[in-house]
């Protein structure tokens, strides 16, 4: 069993570069670190960079997460072979597009696209944001699953993630202390659903609460508090459907609570989303009657 690291990257197809740019930039406060006509890289930490728009939807979804070394990167791509799982082995030009030295590329059984990587470019200058959103870390994402007990499985006996809460069938998993990384959330389609940043304090997400919707930004969810991690939490769209989280608070836990925890089983009710009382204006996070199927973003292409 392989252990991750950390999550490095989200990859997101988009036909709207520039306006993805635009609002990454002005609106959701990323710094813009580089960008060509087919791709531009955005980071709200002092990483290379943590979300890459590329040019075509059909490029679809990609999260990238870091193994420590090429040896371990090496090692779950024999493990995932001899699980009978398809690895591509990343070609110099992918590892360069993603600035890293060595890429991995699999599905998870949704058919959504994980890649591992070794050695991503470190960066010698400091985050710096466009905007005072008070951005401090690029966290998690949410991902779509078409079938949630299977995912699970997958990522927790393959790629070593552990469940930390589930909230009906939706499964938050942990690879570090960070109460998760990854959540994992039924719907019709696979795909990123949600990109994470972590904010420095409330503060942030009610000054971005007013910002947000003095600039005409569509909020999604909140501003509310998770049940399951404690967090903070205001959710909104951007581009192409994309939903962005800001969040505070998260839990951490310590070694020994990351040994001992047995993750708790929140009801799909809204309460399990939010203990403030916020009601989502998200198809997946609905309750099950009110549920229709989310408008698929991207049909994850190989
Ligand atoms: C409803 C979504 C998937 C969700 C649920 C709980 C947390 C948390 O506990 O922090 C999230 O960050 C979520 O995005
Ligand atoms: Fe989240």
């Amino acid at each position: 069993m392989t252990d991750l690291h950390d999550i490095r990257y989200v990859r997101v197809g988009t036909e709207r570069l520039d306006e993805s740019v635009e609002f990454a930039t002005r609106i959701l406060g990323l710094e813009l670190v580089a960008r060509d006509s087919h791709a531009a890289y955005l980071r709200g930490d002092d990483r290379d960079h943590n979300v890459c728009y590329v040019k075509g939807e059909g490029s679809g979804h990609a999260v990238g997460f870091e193994m420590k070394s090429s040896s371990l990167l090496d090692r779950v791509a024999t493990e995932l072979q001899n699980a009978g799982i398809a690895v591509h082995h990343g070609r110099a030009e992918e590892c360069e597009q993603r600035r890293v030295r060595d890429m991995i590329r699999f599905t998870d059984p949704s058919g959504n696209r994980i890649e591992l990587v070794a050695r991503p470019d470190a960066s010698g200058t400091r985050y710096f944001p466009s905007r005072d959103a008070g951005i401090t870390s690029f966290s998690h994402v949410g991902m779509r699953t078409t079938d949630a007990a299977t995912d699970e499985a997958f990522w927790t006996q393959r790629l070593g993630a552990r469940v930390s809460d589930w909230i009906g069938d939706a499964a938050l998993l942990r690879i570090d202390g960070v109460h998760h990384k990854i959540a994992l959330f039924p719907s019709p389609v696979p795909g990123v659903q949600h990109i994470n940043f972590q904010v420095a304090e409330v503060d942030d997400i009610m000054s971005s609460w007013y910002f947000l919707r003095e600039q005409g930004v569509r909020i999604a969810f909140g501003p509310g508090r998770h049940a399951t991690s404690g967090a903070r939490f205001l959710y909104f769209y951007g581009p192409d459907g994309m939903i962005y989280e800001y969040s505070c608070g998260v839990r951490i836990f310590t070694p020994e609570e990351d040994r001992d925890h047995v993750p708790r089983q929140f009801p799909r009710e809204p309460r399990s989303y939010c203990m403030w009382g916020s009601k989502p204006d998200i198809a997946e996070f609905k309750a099950p009657s009110a549920c229709e199927a989310p408008q698929p973003q991207f049909a994850n292409v190989g």
